[in-house]
């Protein structure tokens, strides 16, 4: 079950390739793939366990009922809940009629309590992609319920109440453990609250492998970005190669009271094996830093110069704006920077570079027209800023918001936050499937823009490099909460060095 590359399609896609299935197949056959998919499922992780199904009025439901008859037979103790349905769709409609005496419960769960949580497996069959009101109050009820008893919760296709496209939850939306989705994975699995509710997420193609693949495409089909999706990442190197072979990367960035947003940036270019990397702190010349004690193979200079030399220096990628600034200096260093930089060198632009070119015209326009490839790293009030709209605008649909801003600057985008969008000038979309909430703290922009710059610095091509410094980070993360340092309290300086450790060890 574990496909690769893992799609993920938004449900006009998934909804054409039900109707083309539904027509070639005989009748219900989808709907048994489904359920026999969950039963299997439940066979390998949950031998022995009574199962509670939470039933809904429609094919989602009728999946549940499916599965609880098979369940049934393979000797599991089965219970069903259904909420009151008045016309079912025919699937369900069959799949009611077939289930076994004595299954269906009357009342409903959230009055008792399991007599055995942790032998016991919670089945969330209430609503799938076709949920289109707020979800019923019995329906948040029962979740509530199934969130008390402590027992494993698995949704059948997605939890109820959460958006498959958006990762939107509606008030009450199932929590689950895990989700086996039909199909294809599905964008809203894995980003905003998608993380929370789903659990870890499994895929049962339905055996429609075939037409998932025609179907992937833009703008609905995107993919997952796993490490098995970042090989660049784990290349050997060369033993013939020197410091030369993998970039001069500068990084523009900053201003007085905020040089230790560059030395994040810096030191995690350095920790991404960035050859040498030069700092234009945003102050004038002389620096009140000259280096950086920690890391002496940090090369310090004022913004001024380093621009006025980078051509002598052998510049060949940039990253741009973390605690820059926005002052006129900052917007003369920036403007300099996208007028002046050769095309061969990529750009990261993050923070402050974000909001001068959500504000100034002019910066946006030489970006869209510069020939040279570019990487947008806005978090949702900065890409907000930058579309003219709210935060919650850009939140209820990323890809749509990180496929604009793309649109528009012809560049690469990292919409950050839980499950971080990356999306090519040309709307191709994927979403990132590492990282955790220790994330949320200081710095840890500034530690992306950096892995980014040294990435492209090394030769990676932007997209790949967006990526591959997206799961990076976020891996990176993920093992340090893994050893227990954090999720609370990690500190953005722990990034770089624990990706460093990853990459030679060749990953998880
Ligand atoms: N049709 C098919 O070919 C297949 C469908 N499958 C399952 O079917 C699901 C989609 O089924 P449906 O489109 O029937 O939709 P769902 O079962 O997701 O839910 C929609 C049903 O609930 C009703 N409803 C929507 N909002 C409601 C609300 N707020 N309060 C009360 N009732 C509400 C609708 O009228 C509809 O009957 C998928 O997620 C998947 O689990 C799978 O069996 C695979 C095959
Ligand atoms: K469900």
């Amino acid at each position: 079950m574990d496909l690769h590359p893992r799609r993920l399609l938004r449900t006009p896609a998934i909804r054409l390739i039900e109707r083309e299935a539904q027509a070639a197949l005989p009748p219900h056959a989808l709907m048994r793939r489904a359920a026999g998919a969950a039963a299997a499922f439940i066979a390998e992780r949950w031998p022995g366990h009574r199962v509670e199904l939470l039933c809904g009025p429609g094919n989602n439901g009728g999946d549940g009922f499916m599965l609880a008859a098979l369940l049934h037979q393979a000797g599991h103790r089965v219970r069903v809940w259904a909420l009151p349905a008045g016309k079912r769709p025919p699937d369900a409609e069959q799949a009611w009629r077939e289930l076994p005496a004595g299954l269906v419960q009357a009342g409903e769960p959230d009055t008792l309590d399991l007599p055995d949580p942790s032998r016991t497996l919670v089945v969330d069959a209430l609503f799938g992609i076709g949920l289109s009101r707020p979800l019923p109050e019995p329906a948040q009820r029962w979740a509530a319920w199934a969130a008390r008893q402590g027992s494993s919760v698995l949704a059948l296709d997605t939890p109820s109440g959460l958006d498959t496209d958006t990762g939107s939850a509606q008030p009450g939306a199932v929590v689950a453990h895990h989700t086996l989705t039909f199909i294809a994975d599905k964008p809203g699995l894995h980003t905003r609250a998608g993380r929370d509710h789903a659990g870890t997420v499994s895929v049962a193609d339905l055996e429609l492998e075939s037409d998932v693949g025609r179907h992937a495409g833009l703008p609905h089909g995107g993919l997952l970005v796993r490490q098995a999706d970042c090989p660049a990442l784990f290349r050997p190197r060369r033993q013939d190669s020197h410091k030369g072979s993998f970039g001069t990367l500068a990084i523009l960035a900053g201003a007085p009271g905020m040089t230790g947003a560059a030395l994040l940036a810096a030191r995690a270019a350095l920790y991404g094996g960035a050859g040498k990397i030069l700092v234009g702190l945003a102050e004038a010349a002389p620096l009140a830093l000259p280096c950086d004690p920690q890391h002496p193979e940090l090369m310090l200079r004022d913004a001024e110069g380093l621009l006025d030399h980078a051509a002598q220096l052998g510049v060949s990628g940039w990253v741009a704006g973390c605690g820059l600034g926005i002052d006129t200096g900052a917007q003369r260093w920036l403007g300099r920077l996208l007028a002046e930089a050769p095309a061969s060198a990529p750009l990261v632009l993050d923070a402050d570079a974000l909001v001068l070119l959500g504000t100034l015209p002019d910066l946006a326009r030489t970006l869209a027209a510069r020939s040279g490839p570019a990487i947008l790293t806005p978090h949702p009030r900065e890409a907000a800023r930058m579309l003219g709209l709210s935060t919650d605008d850009v939140q209820a649909d990323r890809i749509e918001a990180a496929r604009e801003l793309a649109a528009r600057y012809r560049a690469w985008v990292v919409l950050k936050g839980a499950g971080s969008i990356v999306c090519g000038p040309h709307g191709a979309w994927s979403i990132n499937d590492s990282g955790n909430a220790g994330l949320a703290t200081a710095g840890t922009g500034d530690v992306l823009a950096g892995m980014l710059g040294a990435l492209l610095a090394q030769g990676l091509d932007a997209g790949e490099a967006a990526r591959a410094g997206v799961w990076l980070h976020g891996a990176a993360a993920d093992d340090l909460v893994a050893r227990g340092t954090g999720p609370i309290g990690l500190t953005a300086s722990e990034i770089a060095p624990a990706a460093r450790d990853l990459r030679n060890r060749g990953g998880h």
